[in-house]
């Protein structure tokens, strides 16, 4: 048998390398009717401790997979019907004798049970795959796969399969997860394994050492971590936006007129709420990168790291742009229905009435025309540059363009949105900022309170473009450096520096 075992298993199946990792139900091993015919004698055996949901599904994509399996069970009549007809289900003691590999489909709490099975299991890989709850990972200090290797030192355990939901192992990798991560302190197990994660069409990455196995059961209990801060942001601005666009728009007619302004609230106020908050989040993507640009070029180098607050940013561009572009989109949305409704109607029908009271024909403000019909076309434009970036997100689309393609989409189209929206609101707003009657218990036009960001971008990136400071910045992305810019004091330097500065 040669030393990696599933490999050997890799050897034999008649799979080139290029279908390893596609998910597999080996079509010998479907009978006509679809179900799980018998697995061939010689393939290698994987044992499974346990009977549960995690376990028949297991059982499923190995027998699918091309394995044996043998699952140990504390009940094994009760539970065999549940599992595919190739895999034999026993006891935990038959089941432990014969696969190299065995799977502990368990909770944490019932380890201890396997301890009469130690001479059994002595020198066997087993694979952890459970997940601890939240409390139960702070009350931990050591991972579940540390404390199985604890309970079992002669064995080599193996972390895996932990984030791969029960659904995803049966139906096998889709567009979503398809990575395993996997650590262990035996190379050799983890080889092993690494090959069987790749015969049943998952792709492992290795985490190194079973240390690391803390962090890999942390990772089910996370939830999309990069969207906190930027959904905490985007949530603080539609609440600041929409109380006060309501306290000008609702509030201030209630209270200085009289007048019922209410049912503006679901739509109206709302579609004054949404474009702001979109527009902000938009300039709040592109400001970091001028920061970045202008430390860079105040500092001569690109080699000393940005400020923690400022990486941070950095980092969360993706998420800030995407929920920019959501708000703006429902913007759109809203745009659209905004004559859908009756007040929009009664209003309309009202305005003809005193048209024709005042014994007025024509109805027509050139200039008015104008700025509707341009604000428009150029937040339709905004939004379909918008979508661009958006598709470019898609992992699958983003991994289809080079770097290049990608910055050109995400950098100059990006910024190019941003000056489409900055006019379309410089449209809409018009001369509004300048009329006493747009403000209301004093507070300015909500639009002039989003120009103010995305005009110091737009304005910083003009400045970039500037033949002098553009050159210079590409010669320091190129890696060129400023004399004396890197702060750093060599040994020898620093004894120089003590004695010289005592002359
Ligand atoms: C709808 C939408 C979707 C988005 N999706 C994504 C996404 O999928 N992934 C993503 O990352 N962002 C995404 N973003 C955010 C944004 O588009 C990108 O981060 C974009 O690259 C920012 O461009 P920038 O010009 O501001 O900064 P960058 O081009 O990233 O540059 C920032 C700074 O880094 C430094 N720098 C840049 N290049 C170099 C270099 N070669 N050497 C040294 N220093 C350099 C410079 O100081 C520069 O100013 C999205 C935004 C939106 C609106
Ligand atoms: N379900 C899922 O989607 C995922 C589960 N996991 C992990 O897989 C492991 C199993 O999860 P799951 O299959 O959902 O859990 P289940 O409760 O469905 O199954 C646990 C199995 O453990 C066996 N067992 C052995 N000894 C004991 C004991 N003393 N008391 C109780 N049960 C015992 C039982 O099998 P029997 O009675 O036959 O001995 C039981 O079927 C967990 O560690 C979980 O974190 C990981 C990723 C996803
Ligand atoms: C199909 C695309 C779009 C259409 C049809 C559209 C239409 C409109 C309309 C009709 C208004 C006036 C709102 C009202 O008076 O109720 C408006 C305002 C505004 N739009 Fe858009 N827009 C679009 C895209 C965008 C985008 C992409 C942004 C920015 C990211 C944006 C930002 C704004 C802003 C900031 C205002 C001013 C809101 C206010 O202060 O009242 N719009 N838009
Ligand atoms: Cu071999
Ligand atoms: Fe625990």
């Amino acid at each position: 048998m040669c030393r990696h075992w599933a490999q050997c298993w890799g050897c034999k199946t008649t799979k080139t390398s290029g279908e390893m990792d596609k998910p597999l139900i080996s079509r010998r091993l479907v009978d006509s009717d679809g179900s799980l015919a018998e697995a061939p004698s010689e393939a290698p055996k994987v044992g499974i401790l346990g009977s549960g949901d995690f376990a028949r599904s297991l059982a499923t994509r190995l027998v699918g997979s091309g394995f044996g399996v043998v699952v140990g069970s504390r009940n094994p009549k009760r539970m065999a019907g549940l599992f595919p007809s190739a895999a034999q289900v026993t006891f935990q003691e038959e089941a432990v004798g014969s696969p190299e590999v065995i799977f502990v489909a368990m909770f944490r709490e019932h380890y201890s049970s396997l301890c009469s099975l130690s001479s059994q299991l002595a020198g066997k890989i087993l694979v952890d795959v459970s997940n601890p709850t939240e409390q139960e990972h702070l009350q931990h200090r050591e991972s579940n796969a540390e404390y199985l290797a604890s309970l079992f030192p002669t064995c080599s355990v193996v972390k895996a399969f932990n984030v791969i939901s029960a659904w995803t192992l049966q139906s096998g990798p889709r567009d979503g997860n398809r990575q395993v991560p996997i650590c262990s302190d035996q190379p050799e197990a983890k080889r092993t394994v690494s090959e069987m994660v790749h015969a049943m069409g998952f792709t492992p990455v290795d985490m190194g050492s079973l240390v690391s196995a803390r962090e890999v059961e942390a990772m089910p209990l996370r939830l999309l971590p990069g969207w906190k801060v930027p959904a905490l942001l985007t949530l603080g601005l539609l609440v600041f936006f929409y109380a006060y666009n309501f306290v000008r728009d609702v509030l201030h007619p209630y209270l200085q007129e009289g007048k019922n302004k209410f049912y503006k609230l679901p739509v109206s106020v709302v579609n004054t709420t949404l474009p702001c908050v979109a527009y902000v989040l938009l300039s709040l993507v592109y400001l970091p990168g001028v920061l970045a640009a202008a430390l860079q070029l105040r500092r001569g180098t690109k080699y000393r790291r940005f400020p923690d607050w400022l990486d941070h940013w950095l980092q969360h561009r993706k998420q800030i742009g995407l929920l920019s572009f959501f708000c703006a989109a429902l913007h759109a949305l809203y745009s659209f229905c905004l004559p859908l409704r009756r007040s929009h109607r009664y209003d309309l029908v009202n305005l003809a009435v005193k048209q024709v009271l005042a014994n007025k024909s024509h109805l027509w403000v050139e200039e008015e025309v104008w700025r509707m019909e341009i604000y428009v076309s150029l937040g339709v434009l905004a939004l379909g540059t918008l979508s661009l970036l958006a598709v470019t997100s898609l992992p699958s689309i983003a991994n289809s363009l080079n770097w290049r393609e990608f910055s050109f989409v995400q950098s100059t189209l990006g910024f190019v949105a941003l000056v489409l929206s900055t006019l379309h609101t410089l449209t809409y707003g018009w001369t509004r900022a300048f009329e006493e009657s747009r403000y209301k218990f004093y507070l300015p036009p909500t639009f002039t309170l989003t120009l103010l960001v995305p005009c110091v971008v737009i304005l910083a990136r003009g400045l970039f473009l500037l033949p002098c400071v553009s050159r210079r910045l590409s010669k320091i992305r190129r890696g060129w450096e400023k004399d004396g810019a890197i702060k750093f004091t060599l040994p020898m330097d620093h004894t120089l520096a003590q004695k010289t500065s005592h002359v």
